[in-house]
């Protein structure tokens, strides 16, 4: 069995981070392991607050997971703060996994702050680059690249912008604007779109995490980077379109087995090159 391992944070609501993470590598039938960067105390709603594990502990949790197990894949999403950023750089460069898919949280659905303002700069210098792709979404990408993105032409020049300073693929999710769901990868060469249309819901909790989350299971079991993100658009769509009004705020993602079938036998029609 495939074995991926998240690193990231905890939503006790169970819709976005570790939670959203592990519900679809079990979805995906890939062992899935946690590695826990920040407690948030998050509903469907708001953010209440959130405390930082110690990087120490960040560190101690991912040697006890590679000295033991090594991952085919990982996923990486919140990291709040510089000192946790460089504390998994430094353990990336030990151990050296294989397809990294960083998941660039900064806000929650509702708006609220899940990373440090002052954290982008190192984000940028000592993270982006250790990964295979990075998946920010449009404001993530306006914050990384300094340009205003409000059309499809914009998202493709950030995107070049920012594989111009990381020299990691980047896969601008279009989840944020009107219209289509449309996302963008530039790998360096050349520019893929994934579109499927919009869902009319308010229930996208944790999209971002479930997204990445598909991307790096499908990496594990050996697709190819436009595979996995063909595979896990399909998977991330039939999740919205299955999602859950669960909570008074943006109801969670739904994951199921039969969802991942489902979405692996839906026709490729939305991508081109
Ligand atoms: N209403 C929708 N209908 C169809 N696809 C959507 C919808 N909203 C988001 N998506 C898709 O879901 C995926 C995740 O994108 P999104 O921009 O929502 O991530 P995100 O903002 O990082 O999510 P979060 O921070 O809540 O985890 C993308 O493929 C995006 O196109
Ligand atoms: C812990 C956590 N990670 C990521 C997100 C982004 O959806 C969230 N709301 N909570």
């Amino acid at each position: 069995m495939k074995k991926v391992l998240s690193i990231a944070g905890s939503d006790c609501s169970g819709g976005a981070g570790i939670q959203a993470d592990l519900k679809t590598f079990a979805a995906h039938q890939v062992y899935g392991m946690s590695v826990i960067t920040s407690v948030v105390a998050e509903n469907t709603a708001r953010v209440l607050t959130y405390q930082d594990i110690a990087p120490e502990i960040v560190q101690a949790q991912i040697e006890a997971v590679f000295t033991d197990i090594q991952p085919d894949a990982v996923k990486i999403g919140m990291l709040s703060n510089p000192e946790t950023m460089k504390a998994v750089a430094a353990s990336l460069k030990k151990w050296h996994p294989a397809n990294i898919v960083l998941d660039p949280v900064m806000y929650a659905k509702n708006g609220a702050a899940l990373m440090e303002a002052e954290a982008i700069d190192t984000l940028i210098t000592d993270v982006l680059p250790l990964a295979d792709v990075i998946t920010p979404n449009i404001p993530e990408a306006i914050k990384i690249s300094g340009q205003e993105i409000s059309d499809l032409a914009e998202m493709k020049t950030a995107a070049q912008a920012i594989f111009a300073s990381c020299h990691t693929a980047v896969l601008i999710k279009g989840g944020h604007k009107i219209g289509a769901a449309t996302d963008i990868l530039f790998d360096g060469q050349s520019f893929y779109s994934y579109s499927s249309d919009r869902i009319p819901t308010t229930n996208t909790h944790g999209t971002g995490c479930t997204f990445s989350s598909a991307i790096a299971a499908e990496l594990a079991k050996g697709q190819s980077l436009n595979q996995a993100i063909q595979q896990a658009k399909s998977y991330i769509t039939t999740a919205i379109r299955h999602s859950l009004d669960i909570g008074q705020g943006h109801g969670p993602t739904h994951h199921f087995y039969e969802l991942y079938q489902a979405a692996a036998t839906v026709k490729k029609g939305g991508f081109n090159k």
